[in-house]
C-alpha cells in the first residue's frame, strides 16, 4: 500500500493534522516539499489521490494532508474537514479562467468546516499575468468569509528549484504552526 493511503486509513499519530486543497495544478505538492525541505521544490507530476508530509516548525511537528485537485479526487476534500485543525487552499494567481472555479469549491468547503481557521497562498505570484493579493481576496470573495473565522492570506511563488524557501513561506509555516497550536 503506498505511503499517502497509509497515513489517511491509519489513525492520526497525533492530532496536528492541516488540510491542503485546490485546484489541479495549484500548487499544492510544490508548496509542500518547500515548506518541508527549506529549499524550492517544484514538484513534476499531479497528486494521484492524497499525499501526506510531515513538516517540523521548531519543535513542532505536523501532518500536511493533500488531496488531489483533479476533478476524480474532489469528492474526497469534504470527508476530511471533520479531522483537522487547519484548512490551507492553494489557488494558481495566474489562472483566471479557473478562478471562479476555485472560489466556488472553497465557498461550499467553508460552508462544511465552519469553525476551521483558513489560509489561503495565492501562488504562482512569479507569472506576469498573477493577479495580484488584493485581487486574488476579491476574486475569492474572501470578505465574504465570516468574521468569526480567522483568515490569512498569502503571496507565495515557487520559482527556481534549490534556491531558499521565500520569506512569505516561512512567515506562512509559522502561522500554521500557531493556528494548530491554538486549535488544539
Ligand atoms: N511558475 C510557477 N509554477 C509553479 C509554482 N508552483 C507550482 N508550479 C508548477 O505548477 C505545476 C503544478 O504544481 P503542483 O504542485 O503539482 O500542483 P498541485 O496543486 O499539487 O496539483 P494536483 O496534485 O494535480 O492537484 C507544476 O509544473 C509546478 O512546477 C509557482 O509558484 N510558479
Ligand atoms: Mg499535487
Amino acid at each position: 500500500m503506498p505511503r499517502s493511503w497509509l497515513a489517511v486509513v491509519a489513525p492520526a499519530t497525533q492530532n496536528k493534522q492541516v488540510l491542503v486543497l485546490g485546484l489541479d495544478g495549484a500548487g499544492k505538492t510544490s508548496v509542500l516539499h518547500t515548506l518541508a525541505t527549506n529549499k524550492v521544490q517544484r514538484s513534476v507530476a499531479p497528486t494521484q489521490g492524497f499525499n501526506a508530509v510531515c513538516i517540523n516548525n521548531g519543535n513542532m511537528q505536523m501532518e500536511f494532508l493533500e488531496i488531489g485537485g483533479s476533478e476524480p479526487f474532489r469528492s474526497y476534500w469534504k470527508m476530511y474537514l471533520s479531522k483537522v485543525l487547519v484548512l490551507i487552499f492553494v489557488v494558481d494567481s495566474a489562472d483566471h479562467g479557473r478562478l471562479s472555479d476555485a472560489k466556488e469549491h472553497l465557498h461550499q468547503l467553508i460552508q462544511k468546516g465552519p469553525a476551521l481557521p483558513l489560509v489561503v497562498f495565492a501562488n504562482k505570484q512569479d507569472l506576469e499575468d498573477a493577479y495580484s493579493i488584493t485581487d486574488i481576496h476579491e476574486v475569492l470573495g474572501l470578505s465574504e468569509i465570516g468574521d468569526d473565522r480567522k483568515l490569512f492570506l498569502f503571496g507565495t511563488h515557487i520559482t527556481q528549484n534549490g534556491t531558499d524557501i521565500p520569506s512569505s513561506m516561512q512567515d506562512a509555516r509559522e502561522l500554521i504552526a500557531q493556528l494548530v497550536s491554538e486549535a488544539q
